[in-house]
């Protein structure tokens, strides 16, 4: 049965990566504090989601919450990931709760864990033959502030779904790239998540039945160092792509 879903971030990568194969499969309610540039399914709400007003109109008649809107840049300083990831992300849950909104899917990172690479493990994590694996269960270890800030993000979901029963999934996504996984970077292959696996997986977690879930959102990548195993058995993630389709490994490896 199609779903009424809020999608805030809706006008960046992620979003159209969603929405390229999503559009006529929910209802769709788009929000991003930049308007859109062309067509887009269903109805769009240009608003900012550290508005709480914007936040809780946005809410109303919705049965689950796609939330990517933040600044996603590894390198983005304290002032914006305070106020767009942190501040943005509980106003975005406390109006889901208080809208009775069924499911909040968060956009969380690899940064929230990328400080497990290591000088001594690294480059060697990032190839197949090597089977260091995190699963998700692994306390975060940030690699910057906005990896702090996703991690914040992935503790407020807990708060949200213990106090106020909401069901929250909190997607590590890898690297999103289209078409084609990165060239020449060995850690983008390895969590590379193509864009159909990437509409894939957020279909499956409109669809899924969860509680509270932290899973990481990669392609199925030879070289993957992010188990997939939780995403496939709760959200029945069933991934298409493989970085090492694409990659010659021996020869990117040299
Ligand atoms: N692209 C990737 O490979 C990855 C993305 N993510 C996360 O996924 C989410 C989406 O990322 P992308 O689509 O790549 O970024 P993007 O920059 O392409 O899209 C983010 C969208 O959010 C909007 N936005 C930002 N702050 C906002 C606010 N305060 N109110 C309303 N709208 C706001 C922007 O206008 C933009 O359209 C982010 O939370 C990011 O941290 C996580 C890991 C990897
Ligand atoms: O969280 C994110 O991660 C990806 C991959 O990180 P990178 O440091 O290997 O580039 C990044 O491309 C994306 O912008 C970011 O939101």
């Amino acid at each position: 049965m199609a779903q009424s879903v809020l999608l805030t971030g809706a006008a960046g990568r992620v979003g159209q990566a969603i929405l390229g194969d999503l559009a006529d499969e929910h209802e769709w309610r788009l929000m991003d504090r930049d308007p859109p540039t062309d067509d887009q399914p269903g109805e769009f709400v240009v608003g900012d989601i550290t508005d709480d007003e914007a936040a809780r109109e946005a809410m109303e008649g919705i049965d689950v919450v796609i939330h990517l809107a933040g600044d996603p840049r590894p390198e983005a300083p304290w002032d914006n990931v305070l106020t767009n990831n942190i501040d943005g992300t509980q106003t975005v849950f406390e109006a889901a709760a208080d809208a009775d909104v069924e499911k909040v899917v968060f956009a969380s990172s690899n940064h929230a864990v990328g400080a497990y690479e290591t000088e001594d493990r690294t480059p060697d994590m990032y190839r197949s033959h090597d089977d260091y694996l995190l699963d998700g269960t692994e306390l975060p270890r940030p690699s910057n502030l906005y990896g702090v800030s996703k991690a914040a993000g992935e503790s407020l979901g807990r708060y949200y779904h213990d106090e106020y029963g909401l069901s929250v999934v909190c997607v590590r996504i890898g690297n999103l790239t289209k078409d084609h996984p990165p060239i020449d970077y060995e850690r983008g292959q390895a969590m590379w998540l193509s864009y159909r696996d990437c509409a894939h997986l957020f279909d499956r977690c409109i669809r899924a039945d969860y509680d509270y879930e932290i899973v990481y959102g990669i392609s199925d990548n030879d070289r993957k160092y992010y188990s997939i195993d939780r995403a496939r058995e709760v959200l029945d993630y069933q991934p298409r792509d493989n970085s090492a389709e694409h990659i010659d490994e021996e020869l990117a490896e040299k």
